[in-house]
């Protein structure tokens, strides 16, 4: 076979996995695939380029309760479709890439150890993202991986949307606001400049809404400022975190009720967000579906915290040309996109209601306000781009 990449990004609740055919200066799909529903309804599924199924094989939870039972999983599967294919690398997402790292990287011993020193701020994800990358490189050193950050997309924030309002020193340390989810991003933005490029160089606020969720402002395509900041609890509500928080409310359940460090951070982290306001599941499809108060006080929360954060960025823009959804929930879910709208009118948004019910792309009415429009991302294909573009400079 020609050559080819191999792409691993690892969520919070999920590992995709897809393997690319080098074309030339772009890639084509060979196949896709995801084990999801890790500890809860794990299901490990792969399709080829044509759609024909190739595995869908669920699991009891206890079978796959962690990441490298994951990881082991996809290799069982995955490895003998690799056997026969040249791959000249392997592309990783890797979540926090602190403040250096502003472009994809490849991975030696030193950058390794540097992503290491950046796991206590992104505790869900950098360690599931590295451990695929070790793994790989003691069964095959010959391999380039690359690391593709999704704080990268961010590191061109002007000063006032990369600082806190604390002490300065502080930012000098690292404390920051470097934002995530960049890979969807920059995914997202170019295929709105493809759709509409005078479009896409507006001022564009793009909501990614799935597992983790944020808003990112775009001027021409580059960010401007993201609701995530120094670590992915900050901003939106999610499936089980937090979002943006009073920190003295962190301050309170250390000093006043006793709680660790750690069992904060649990909390903030695993129980928090949809989950914690629900007391019923951090999944919104089990939400929408379900008739307990509590539910239903979740997703007006989601919603208008949503609402909010667009409204704030519109704002650091100076006003807003298109609002743009993608990620598990801005893709899939019409009932929530419609309550986010609902609360934007004061900047003009509305909605053509059988458009968003239908899935179509564009989805607003006629008429001045800004453009809505749904645009499925897709972070693995920005990595295979990315990580044929390091590997292979023009
Ligand atoms: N049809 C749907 N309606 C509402 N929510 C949905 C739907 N499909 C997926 N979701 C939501 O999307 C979330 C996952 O989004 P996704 O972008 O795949 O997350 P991640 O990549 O962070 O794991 C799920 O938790 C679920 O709440
Ligand atoms: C950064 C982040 O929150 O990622 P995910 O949405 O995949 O959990
Ligand atoms: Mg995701």
């Amino acid at each position: 076979m020609s050559e080819a990449i191999f792409v691993v990004n690892a969520g919070s609740s999920s590992i995709k996995f897809k393997l690319y055919r080098v074309t030339g200066r772009d890639v084509a799909l060979v196949l896709g695939g995801a084990l999801d529903g890790i500890g809860t309804r794990p299901r490990l599924h792969a399709k080829d380029e044509a759609g024909t199924v190739l595995v869908d094989r669920r699991f009891a939870p206890e079978e796959i309760a962690s990441a490298p039972q994951a990881q082991h999983a996809i290799s069982e599967w995955v490895l003998p479709h690799l056997a026969d294919v040249d791959l000249i690398g392997v592309g990783h997402r890797v979540v926090h890439g602190g403040p250096h790292y502003s472009h994809p990287e490849r991975v030696n011993d030193e950058v390794l150890r540097t992503l290491e020193s950046f796991i206590p701020l992104a505790p869900l994800h950098q360690l599931t993202n590295l451990d695929p990358i070790r793994v790989i490189a003691e069964r095959r050193p010959d391999l380039p991986q690359v690391a593709c950050f999704d704080t990268a997309f961010h590191r061109g924030h002007p000063d006032i949307a990369d600082r806190f309002a604390l002490p300065s020193a502080l930012y000098e340390d690292g404390v920051r606001r470097y934002g995530f989810h960049g890979l969807s991003y920059e995914y997202v933005s170019g295929a709105l400049r493809e759709l509409a490029p005078e479009l896409a160089r507006g001022r564009v606020v793009i909501c990614h809404l799935g597992s983790g969720a944020s808003a990112c402002a775009l001027l021409d395509g580059r960010s401007m400022e993201s609701t995530m900041s120094f670590t992915a609890l900050d901003g939106l509500p999610m499936g089980t975190r937090c979002g943006a928080l009073d920190p003295g409310v962190v301050l309170h359940l250390i000093e006043q009720k006793g709680m660790s460090p750690a069992q904060v951070g649990h909390m903030l982290y695993h129980d928090s967000g949809l989950k914690g306001l629900s007391g019923l599941s951090s999944d919104m499809r089990e939400l929408l579906a379900s008739d307990v108060p509590a539910a239903a006080l979740a997703v007006d929360y989601f919603a208008l915290h949503v609402a909010q954060a667009v409204a704030g960025l519109a704002v650091t823009l100076g006003g807003l040309d298109a609002l743009v959804f993608t990620a598990g929930i801005g893709e899939h879910a019409p009932d929530i996109r419609a309550r986010i709208c609902a609360r934007l009118g004061l900047l003009g948004v509305a909605l053509d209601a059988p458009a968003n019910a239908a899935g179509e792309t564009w989805i607003d009415a006629e008429g001045t306000g800004p453009h809505v429009l749904v645009i499925p991302t897709d972070e693995e294909r920005m990595i295979a781009l990315h990580t044929l573009r390091l590997l292979r400079p023009a």
